[in-house]
């Protein structure tokens, strides 16, 4: 008989897959006895067969964070597990900032996804290790968006903020798309000089599409089981479940237009004198003066400024929708908000950065929705892990070199013996008795250490000059039914790769008799 026809084709990817992982356990535990000469314990988590019956029948694929929170409650602050991939999970800012803040020169690379580099991503500073080319990067980062250099960047914010108020008061009904528009266009302005359309922009177009491949087909699950499982890129990819390596090439088309569009425009407009001030301008002009490429090459500075701009336009913008789900479930926090922009700026002008010292509740509402909505949670955007970069010992654990080291920020942000109700919006939990600001910033949701997110003064302000802007211009409201009664929401998320409150139903209506295109023309 013949042995090899006898086989269902199915059973060859299972005995690559067990042996995958048998080969990469016992590479495990090999480094566990080199690198760890005093045989300390690892952190303690579940067996190899508890998170394979954890993955397959409890964990919701779309919220890892709540299983890791379950084991973390569990196993404690640090949870061990390896699957092929080693990963500890910590759900305690203190930990996080005593390993990948003090540590840092440790905890600062980042997992191996060649599946990144497959989709044509593996360009991006989030993707880099821990090297030569990832400080380059940053320091694009560090002179455009240092906080210092914010001043630069606020003329464009406040003009685009003005503009998402327009385009909500003239299609209020699509605040999701406003809200995209308006974080890539400061992310735009300030990286190409370039000022999209308020609507339907052709760079933006191609940004979005590149984006929404990525976003699809890059869940955890994806970016961990493809990157452990090689050979299956060999097999052929008609075989079920592996559509996945269909779509690599077109992907890889449409990053390739994202580098090269946005700059194209720069260099065509420097070229007719046309150009805005921005970071590509500016670094070309320098490159062009003879600091060549002691700085970058251009292939860098392309890839710099694609990575700022697929960083931090999701992440932003889903905040803001957020903040509207937010506003629309609590009138009486949007009412203190209201009151307050009243007091301190009046309804007539719309607010600017002067204003934020003096709006200290709003600015906790602020803190409160980045706290509620956790959008980089822990394990949706597995690309945003840390991985050491050498073995380590922590508390008399033995944390091994490339462990994947996440933070459960979802974990922190709704830890009860830190927040009280944790589950319920309120702003308040930020404001000291006397009304001040409480120290906690929130910034832990923009990661830790070295890998700390470039973008988050940039980010922060932004989000703050929209919320505000809106706030001082708009009510708003549940939507009502065909008998007048409140539709109610019960607060969703969205189920696909990116965490953003699923679409609810809101009415928006101007606030000041002042008509809205009078307020955005007057000055201060
Ligand atoms: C609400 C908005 C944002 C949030 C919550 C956010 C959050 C994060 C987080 C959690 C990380 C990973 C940090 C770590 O590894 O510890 C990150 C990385 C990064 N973010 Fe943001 N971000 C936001 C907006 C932005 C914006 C506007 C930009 C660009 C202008 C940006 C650019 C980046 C880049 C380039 C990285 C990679 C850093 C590295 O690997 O060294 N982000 N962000």
């Amino acid at each position: 008989m013949d042995i090899a026809r006898s086989i269902p084709m199915w059973l060859l990817p299972v005995v690559g897959i067990v042996g995958v992982l048998v080969i990469k356990s016992s590479a495990s535990a090999r480094q566990f006895i080199i690198g760890n000469p005093h045989r300390l314990g690892l952190p303690p988590g579940p067996s190899l067969w508890h998170v394979m019956k954890g993955i397959l029948f409890t964990m919701d694929p779309y919220q890892p964070w709540l299983l890791f929170t379950e084991w973390n409650k569990r196993y404690g602050h640090l949870t061990y597990f390896d699957i092929g991939q080693r990963m500890l999970i910590i759900d305690s800012e203190h930990i996080a900032r005593e390993l990948l803040d003090k540590r840092s020169a440790k905890y600062s690379g980042r997992p191996e996804f060649p599946t990144m580099s497959l989709y044509g991503w593996g360009f991006t500073t989030i993707a880099l290790h821990y090297n030569d080319k990832w400080r380059q990067h940053r320091r694009f980062y560090q002179h455009g968006f240092r906080l210092e250099a914010l001043l630069n960047w606020r003329p464009f914010q406040l003009r685009h903020a003005h503009t998402l108020l327009l385009n909500l008061l003239s299609s209020p009904g699509q605040a999701a798309d406003h809200f995209a528009t308006f974080t890539a266009s400061t992310v735009m302005a300030a990286t190409y000089g370039y000022a999209t359309l308020p609507r339907d922009d052709p760079l933006l177009d191609i940004v979005n599409r590149t984006m929404a491949i990525f976003a699809q087909s890059t869940t955890m699950f994806n970016l961990i089981f493809f990157s452990t499982f090689r050979f299956l890129e060999y097999l052929p990819t008609w075989l079920p479940g592996l559509s996945f390596y269909r779509d690599a090439p077109v992907s890889r088309k449409n990053v390739r237009k994202m580098l090269d569009a946005p700059f194209e425009f720069v260099e065509k407009s420097m070229a007719d004198g046309s150009a805005e001030p921005s970071l590509v301008s500016e670094f070309l002009a320098r490159m062009s003066e003879g600091e060549g490429n002691r700085l970058f090459d251009q292939e860098i500075l392309k890839e710099v400024a694609a990575s700022a701009f697929s960083a931090g336009v999701e992440s932003t913008s889903s905040v803001l929708v957020a903040f509207l789900l937010a506003m629309t479930m609590h009138p009486r926090v949007q009412e203190r908000a209201h009151s307050e922009i009243d007091a301190v700026v009046g309804r007539g002008r719309l607010p600017n950065f002067d204003d934020r010292a003096s709006l200290p509740y709003v600015e906790a509402v602020l803190r409160e929705t980045l706290r509620w909505f956790s959008s980089v949670p822990a394990g949706k955007y597995m690309r945003v892990a840390h991985a050491t970069t050498e073995d380590d010992v922590y508390n008399g654990f033995f944390i091994p070199k490339k462990t994947i080291v996440m933070v459960n920020v979802w974990a922190i942000a709704h830890d009860e013996s830190r927040y009280q109700d944790p589950h319920i919006f309120n702003p308040s939990r930020f404001l000291t008795p006397e009304g001040k600001l409480t120290d906690d910033n929130m910034y832990y949701v923009f990661g830790f250490g070295r890998r700390i997110c470039p973008g988050r003064h940039l980010a922060e302000a932004a989000m703050w000059i929209a919320a505000t802007s809106i706030l001082a211009a708009f009510q708003i409201r549940k939507a009502k039914n065909e008998c007048g009664e409140d539709i109610e929401i019960i607060p969703q998320f969205t189920r696909g790769q990116l965490v953003r409150p699923a679409p609810f139903m809101y009415e928006i209506t101007p606030r000041s008799d002042v008509e809205l295109e009078k307020l955005v023309r007057i000055k201060d």
